[in-house]
């Protein structure tokens, strides 16, 4: 029984299902999207969970095989011949994968969408049957193969990046809370390099949309290649130099280009607008969930090391990477750490924010941090951005995911509510964690009859809507 006031579902989706029969993948992110519910009403939560119905994932079945380019496995040419035809394929967009694993999100409108990086794995699902309802199709001419797995979406609108591997650059565009079609807002040429940095997220504020570009960039020739690379679908370019861009949602004209030191990110936390005593807007604040710019973060993930914890620490440190972007001309912004790594155990990611703070000044975020030694993050972490300190959740053996913050009902300050984590413990077995977003301790929690595989990204879908 769980004694909170709070109804709705949660969601969580993810790469759920790593084995076809006899085959298994090799990385965390190629596996089919496993959809989880955990609906809370009067006291009680009720869960379900269920595999998205992708053409991916219905190929593999039927098959018996990878039929689609994954996130590091490709579908083994039977012959040069059809070797060509894969090429010709990928060309088109058809090879690449559908298997919407990565994110799920509530939008305006009240559908329920679920996303990968390719713009054709985005799927719309049913909150409370877990049905695959249909693809989302955009009824624009943006085209665009890929886009960023995380768009920003408010009760009105739906802010999405979509990157330009022909012409290295990023479209930004926007669309209206119950449309399918997209608005172009800008573009943002690439400074350096042979294609776009990956922007797997990125972050917003009232009135900017800020565009990053790593030095971890998308890689055609390694988009082809049949087996997995070191830097999979990417590749590290050091020399072509890293940068943030800064622009104006009204105008879609570039205000801030600044050059920033190496950084590797998945996950934007927050931005907001930094002003003087006169509320003139002097740069912009950008958080990030940031790897100590080692993409080896990347082969952290890979189902061989996570599934072989020997007691040695190999959990890559990571921070909470504070971009200072000034917009006054100058070429170059700042990069720190926004608190002492050593307060979330230098592990950080899978974060989330009060939405209500979104583009706005925020003290509080939530995020899966370590305590070492681990091979994975292995602790629940709130960070207070204000005194740069930590409350951390930690139980010995188990893994969480994503600490999902949902707002109490008609709460005024930005931690009233509470942090929704799925855990699995030492035993294999799991349960729904609930954590007072306030104090950062237990509430509640739901155990399921059997243990769920991890996942990613989460939402919530209130009751009434
Ligand atoms: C990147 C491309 C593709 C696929 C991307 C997919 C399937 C998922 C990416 C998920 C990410 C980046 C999740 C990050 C999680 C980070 C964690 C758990 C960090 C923990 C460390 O502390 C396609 C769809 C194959 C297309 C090409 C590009
Ligand atoms: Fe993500």
């Amino acid at each position: 029984m769980l004694q909170y006031n709070t109804d709705g579902t949660y969601l969580r989706n993810g790469p759920g299902l790593w084995d076809l029969g006899d085959y298994g993948f090799r990385h965390l992110f190629d596996g089919y999207a496993t959809l989880v519910r955990v609906s809370f009403r009067d006291g009680h939560a009720v869960g379900a969970h269920r595999q998205i119905e992708s053409e991916a994932y219905k190929a593999a079945r039927r098959h018996g095989k990878v039929c689609y380019r994954e996130f590091s496995e490709v579908p083994k040419p039977d012959s040069f011949k059809s070797f060509v035809g894969q090429l010709a394929s990928l060309l088109s967009g058809n090879s690449l994968t559908d298997n919407s694993n990565t994110g799920v999100v509530r939008l305006g409108d009240g559908r329920v969408l679920c996303l990968t990086e390719t713009v054709k794995g985005s799927i719309v699902v049913d909150p409370d049957t877990l049905d695959t309802v249909s693809k989302f199709e955009y009824e624009d001419k943006l085209g665009g193969l890929i886009h960023s797995a995380h768009p920003i979406v408010t009760d009105t609108e739906f802010w999405t990046l979509i990157p330009d591997l022909i012409r290295p650059g990023y479209v930004v565009a926007r669309m209206d809370a119950g449309s399918n079609e997209r608005q172009f807002v800008g573009r943002v040429d690439c400074r350096g390099g042979p294609a776009p940095g990956w922007v797997h997220s990125f972050p917003v504020t009232e009135n900017y949309v800020v565009v990053p570009e790593m030095p971890l960039r998308y890689c055609a020739a390694n988009l082809l290649r049949a087996e997995p690379t070191p830097l999979y679908k990417f590749q590290w370019h050091l020399e072509s130099g890293s940068y943030m861009h800064v622009m104006c949602k009204a105008s879609g004209k570039i205000v801030a280009s600044v050059e920033v030191p190496p950084f590797v990110t998945f996950h934007f936390i927050n931005a907001y607008e930094e002003k003087d005593e006169e509320g003139r807007v002097t740069a912009i604040i950008a958080d990030c969930c940031e790897h100590n710019a080692d993409t080896s973060i990347l082969d952290n993930l890979r189902l061989h090391n996570l599934r072989a914890f020997t007691g040695e620490d190999v959990l890559t440190d990571a921070r909470v990477g504070r971009f200072r972007i000034p917009l006054d001309g100058s070429p170059f912004g700042e990069l720190e750490a926004a608190l002492d790594p050593e307060e979330h155990g230098r592990g950080m990611d899978m974060c989330s924010i009060n939405p209500a703070h979104l583009g706005k000044e925020y003290r509080y975020a939530y995020a899966c941090g370590a305590r070492r030694p681990c091979n994975f993050p292995n602790t629940l972490t709130k960070i207070d951005l204000v005194e740069k300190t930590a409350k951390n959740w930690y139980e010995e053996g188990a893994v969480p995911s994503e600490p999902y913050f949902v707002a109490r009902p008609g709460a005024l300050e930005e931690d009233d509510g509470v942090a929704i984590s799925m855990v699995s413990a030492k035993d294999g077995s799991g349960y729904a964690l609930v954590l007072d977003a306030k104090t950062f301790k237990e509430i509640a929690r739901a155990k399921f009859p059997y243990g769920l595989p991890y996942g990613l990204h989460c939402c919530w879908v209130p009751r009434d809507k």
